[in-house]
């Protein structure tokens, strides 16, 4: 269906927190960047290149790309490693650093910088001249600054000359936010490293105050015991957590549990979210909604590094996670371990992959549908746009009280908060739909045919537990991929602009994967004939899905759907 402002996730998400708060710039920095940004913001790295593809140069321009931006890149240095270690490194005359800035300044908009590896105080004092020399005033917004103060590499290597630190330390006042990892902070702040989580919290905000500066502390080396201690994270998870925060000189302004993953594939992780912090800001005005959804987002390419075989050591993450869900497993080479029970190992994992390769037709019917043409190319009548968003509005008011009957059903309690997320998501959405785009409270409209026959559908599959995931995924499927595609349609002057906006949402596509994750788990532990009505189900909700597209005037004269859902 439509736009879907917040599933929420349990990952990366802590439920016991207000809504996002709209986080100051701090005041060091000079011109706040006027939010919010564009949808496609143009994001300068500067960082040494990690020719393996894990960190440095190599994973912010991915991890830029995942945020929806555009990636630039300027570079400090050249490493030779790999997932293993740092060999060697080159750095090249700072005078060709600053040549590379001004190349890229001198032509190109940037609406926010990420800056590194740094690797000796003459290219860290390159980089703040020409911080410095960056036009700003009451007309020209400057970009947005976060720095990730690397040191040390993930496989234990220095990355910056002890020398360097001053200088680096003294880019502080010049930026908006930095991403130091527990002994990184410690080494900014001049202290012994923090002890625990509370400590380190602690530590970020001092160094926040003196510098007047965002810092974004980072949990991923906490020894798991420090983390049950300091009480701020949730003890009873048996991973421990991998807790981060935004912290400003008053103290905590947003603090995420996170999930541990259990994994070694972590070599860029912190590359990855400060390139993909800065493109999120860039685009919405707001830090802590940026470090929310980056989270998000990154505790999922986590998970899905290994999946990626790439190296024998510390591996990369997967900054395109759910960008190829339709891949299946077995394609990328034999599959990796994985701690499921052994009914999800064999054909019946592959079962979803082969209801959503059968669903092709479907899909493409979609793509070709008068409505989501018109829609991307802009031409809609804006009269259809309406009644297609006022059924919209109709169908999730329902569709939430399926989510909410999965929830009920769930035979697990990391299933069951799923989907009363979901349904909680489904319910924001629709006010959201009202209030924004219908301009007020619900008018008498009344249920479409196709809407009707669409949530009855779902009714009836609410008997039991297996069909009901089955039903309800296309909306999540569906919708997440029809959307990406028309969200990269919404340029600038697209009279449709703000709303194909709204389709590159990083929360719903999380939360999407993890749908589909929970049916995957579900099919593989079925029988045979639950699994034939699962299917049934699947496929039913998918030509409602495209029914649904087509339902509204831009259709006219068109018939497609109406002879697929009878
Ligand atoms: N095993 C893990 N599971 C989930 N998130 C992790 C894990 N390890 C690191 N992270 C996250 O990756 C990011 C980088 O963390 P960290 O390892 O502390 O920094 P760095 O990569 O700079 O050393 C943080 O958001 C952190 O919470
Ligand atoms: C070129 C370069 N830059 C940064 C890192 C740090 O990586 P991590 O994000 O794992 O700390 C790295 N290993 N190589």
């Amino acid at each position: 269906m439509t736009v879907r402002a917040r599933h929420d996730s349990s990952a990366g998400h802590d439920p016991a927190l207000p809504a996002t708060p709209t986080t100051p710039t701090p005041a060091g920095a000079g011109t706040p960047p006027t939010p919010p940004g564009p949808s496609r913001p143009r994001v300068l790295a500067i960082a040494g290149s990690d020719p393996s593809g894990g960190a440095g140069i190599q994973a912010d321009l991915k991890s830029v790309a995942a945020a929806g931006g555009y990636g630039m890149a300027a570079l400090t240095a050249l490493t030779a490693q790999n997932t293993r270690g740092v060999r060697s490194v080159h750095v090249p005359p700072p005078g060709f650093l600053r040549a590379q800035l001004d190349a890229v300044a001198d032509d190109v908009t940037i609406d926010a910088v990420k800056i590194g590896m740094l690797a000796s105080a003459p290219v860290a004092e390159v980089v703040g001249s020409w911080l410095d020399d960056l036009p700003r005033g009451a007309t020209t917004a400057r970009p947005a600054l976060v720095l990730d103060p690397v040191m040390v590499a993930t496989s234990g290597d220095r990355l910056l000359d002890p020398a360097a630190e001053r200088a680096v330390r003294d880019l502080l006042g010049r930026v908006d936010v930095v991403t130091p990892n527990l002994p990184e902070l410690a080494v900014l702040a001049a202290e012994p490293p923090a002890a625990d989580w509370p400590a380190a919290l602690d530590q970020a905000r001092r160094l926040a105050a003196r510098h007047g500066v965002l810092v974004v502390a980072k949990g991923g080396h906490l020894p798991t015991a420090a983390v049950g201690a300091s009480g701020a994270v949730d003890v009873g998870r048996p991973d421990g957590g991998a807790p981060d925060a935004l912290v400003g000189p008053d103290g905590v302004l947003l603090e995420l549990v996170g999930r541990r993953v259990p994994t070694t594939s972590t070599h860029g992780t912190g590359c990855s979210l400060a390139a993909g912090l800065a493109t999120r800001f860039a685009r919405t005005g707001d830090w802590a909604r940026a470090l929310r959804d980056t989270k998000e987002w990154l505790t999922a390419a986590i998970g899905a590094g290994e999946a990626l075989r790439v190296g024998g050591g510390h591996g990369p993450v997967d900054h395109l996670v759910g960008l190829h869900p339709q891949t299946p497993a077995s394609a990328v080479a034999p599959p990796a371990p994985v701690p499921v029970p052994d009914a999800a190992v064999g054909p019946a994992a592959d079962v979803v992959d082969r209801w959503w390769q059968d669903a092709a037709p479907v899909r493409a019917a979609i793509d070709d549908l008068p409505f989501v043409r018109t829609l991307g190319d802009g031409t809609l009548d804006a009269d259809a746009f309406r009644e297609y968003l006022e059924q919209d509005a109709l169908y999730l008011r329902e569709y939430a009280r399926c989510l909410a009957r999965a929830s009920e059903l769930a035979p697990t309690r990391a299933e069951q908060a799923f989907w009363a997320g979901g349904a909680h998501g489904a319910l924001v959405t629709e006010l959201d739909l009202h209030t924004r785009w219908l301009g007020g409270e619900p008018q008498d409209v009344p249920e479409s045919p196709t809407t009707r026959a669409y949530l009855e559908h779902l009714r009836e599959a609410g008997g039991d537990y297996p069909t009901l995931v089955a039903a309800v995924l296309p909306c999540y499927w569906v919708y997440q991929d029809v959307g990406e595609r028309l969200a990269a349609r919404g340029d600038a002057g697209h009279p449709y602009a703000a709303w194909l906006g709204t389709y590159a949402d990083d929360a719903f596509a999380e939360a999407t994967r993890q749908a589909v994750e929970i049916l995957r788990r579900v099919a593989a532990e079925a029988d045979d004939a639950t699994r034939e009505r699962m299917a049934a189900a699947f496929r039913r909700a998918c030509e409602h899905e495209l029914a649904f597209f087509d339902q509204t005037g831009a259709a006219a004269g068109a018939g497609t759907a109406g002879t697929l859902v009878g």
